[in-house]
């Protein structure tokens, strides 16, 4: 088969979310496509990622839920049960096979080719296959990169010999280190430390800077969630970044880690959740004049914008858009729809919110953190609207107060904030931290994508006694404000 050649309407290059979603919305649309997947279909999400790091936080979120329910709390109090956790956790990872995926692949008429990928020249793709044959792929349409991306370490002396966990090494840990350092003050930083103190590991953060964790999101979320995190033992440090790292007697020793406070600490593993890079190094990006190891920068249709004759998409982390599974599933929608319409020489709809549009991007990106308490959000943060230059009203009320709180859990905590567009009467931004919040998001991602008027959501009735009455109180706190009533 070597040197074999085939031709499809679209080639799409890596099977995660992205991946497998555009290969399926472009054969949705009438034309032929194929993928391409070095690992496992699935990608990152499914294996080393979502799927294994919620189920690993599952039991730590629904324990602490369970030990704030009177009748409950004594029921729970003893530690979790290690084994059984990881042994959920493989089944969610589907014990890292993905014939499941590959059944679904076939039903839905996409072909698979396993190997490596990488462009070559315009419209061509090349496959580098396990048993060393190659295959060339000809893309009539289109072809999309949907490589995803690696763990981003920083450039450290020691690191190389110092075996540092990446986020596969903690969502398929199989052993809890006694002491855990976490270097890194985001999400994967926030969740595993979560995950890795309940599970009995003594966790400490080093966050440069000090922003606070999840410094993308409203302040008092990182606050919450870093109190949460001491509260649990956990020793949460800003300010602090790391200036070197060694394992100081071979493999099995612990790691020593040196502070630019002159200071060092010993820890049996260390997470390195510094961020992400783009996973294009090796995909041949040098034979159409990119450059490799960039992100793949795309306009709203998701074509790459410095590439000729826009045959070429770039779909979910790799465009460095909103680095979520959600999020490259509805770029692969969008783009699916844009390839098939353009290969029919339809018209698009690309107005804002049209079938064609990557509003959502923008407009309306939720995000649950499933720390303890769940942070979830949707839309603006006060920040981003300031910097937009938005009027806004912000609107924060205390979850706590609401009646189907105080029936979730004694002494609830939890705090949301609704940014309205003072001109326009519409949500712009939602954030909510508390137990059960993750929940709440859709509702909230519904109203921030329909950009339904605020006098309307009167008229949407919050079952009583749900956290969701939240909404209620939200809307009587802007009325007395503003002096608005519908
Ligand atoms: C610890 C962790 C937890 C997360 N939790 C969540 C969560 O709860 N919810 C959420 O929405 N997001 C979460 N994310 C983010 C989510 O994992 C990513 O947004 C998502 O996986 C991106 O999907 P993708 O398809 O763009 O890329 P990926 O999932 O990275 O898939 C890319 C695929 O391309 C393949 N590939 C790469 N190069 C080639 C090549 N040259 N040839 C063939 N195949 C290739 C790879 O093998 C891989 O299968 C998490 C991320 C991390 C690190
Ligand atoms: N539940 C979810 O939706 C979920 C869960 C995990 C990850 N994700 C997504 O995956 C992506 C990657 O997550 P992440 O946490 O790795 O990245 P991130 O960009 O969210 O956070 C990276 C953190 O590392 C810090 N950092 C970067 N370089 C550093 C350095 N040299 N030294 C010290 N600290 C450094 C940053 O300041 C930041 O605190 C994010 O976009 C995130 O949204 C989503």
């Amino acid at each position: 088969m070597n040197g074999t050649s085939r031709a499809y309407d679209v080639v799409v290059l890596g099977a995660g979310p992205a991946g497998e979603n555009l290969a399926d919305r472009t054969r949705a649309a009438g034309l032929t496509s194929v993928i391409v997947e070095n690992e496992l279909l699935g990608g990152e999400c499914s294996f080393w990622a979502c799927e294994p790091s919620k189920a690993l936080l599952r039991p730590v979120i629904a324990r602490a839920d369970a030990r704030r329910v009177p009748g409950l709390r004594r029921a729970v109090e003893g530690p979790l049960d290690v084994p059984a956790v990881f042994a959920h956790r493989d089944k969610m990872a589907t014990y890292w096979q993905d014939e499941d995926q590959v059944d679904w692949l076939r039903s839905v008429s996409v072909d698979l080719i396993r190997g490596h990928g990488r462009l070559d020249g315009p419209r061509q793709v090349v496959v580098d296959m396990p048993d060393g044959e190659t295959v060339r792929l000809t893309a009539r349409h289109a072809v999309g990169v949907c490589t995803g991306t690696v763990t981003a370490f920083p450039d450290l002396p020691g690191l190389e010999h110092a075996r540092p966990w990446t986020n596969r090494d903690a969502t398929a840990a199989r052993h809890v280190p006694d002491r855990l350092a976490v270097v890194g003050g985001g999400v994967v930083a926030v969740e595993m430390a979560t995950a890795f103190q309940a599970l009995g590991s003594q966790v400490t953060m080093l966050v440069r800077g000090h922003k606070g964790l999840l410094n993308r999101m409203e302040p008092f979320a990182g606050e919450m969630v870093a109190d949460a995190l001491r509260a649990a033992g956990a020793d949460v440090r800003f300010g602090t970044s790391v200036t070197g790292v060694a394992r100081e007697d071979g493999a099995q020793s612990p790691v020593r880690v040196d502070l630019d406070d002159g200071d060092s600490l010993v820890a049996d593993e260390i997470l390195f959740a510094t961020g992400r890079s783009p996973h294009t190094a090796d995909i041949g990006l040098e034979t159409i004049g990119l450059t490799p190891g960039d992100w793949l920068t795309v306009d709203d249709s998701y074509r790459v914008t410095d590439v000729a004759d826009g045959w070429l998409y770039a779909v979910g982390d790799v465009n460095h858009r909103a680095l979520m599974t959600h999020q490259g599933k509805y770029q692969a929608r969008i783009a699916g729809a844009v390839i098939g319409a353009r290969a029919k020489g339809e018209a698009l709809d690309d107005r804002r919110w049209g079938a064609h549009a990557s509003t959502a991007d923008s407009a309306a990106v939720p995000q649950v953190v499933f720390s303890e308490p769940e942070v979830a959000s949707v839309g603006l943060t006060t920040r981003e609207a300031e910097r937009a230059g938005l009027r806004v009203d912000v609107v924060d009320y205390d979850i706590g107060r609401v009646a189907g709180a105080a029936q979730y859990s004694d002494g609830y905590q939890g705090r949301a904030r609704v940014l309205i567009d003072a001109e326009r009467r519409t949500v712009v931004g939602v954030t909510f931290v508390g137990p059960g919040t993750q929940e709440l998001l859709y509702s909230a991602t519904v109203v921030v994508a329909s950009e339904v008027q605020v006098d309307r959501l009167w008229h949407a009735v919050p079952a009583f006694p749900t956290i969701s009455e939240v909404w209620l109180r939200i809307l009587e706190t802007y009325r007395d404000r503003t002096g608005t009533v519908a």
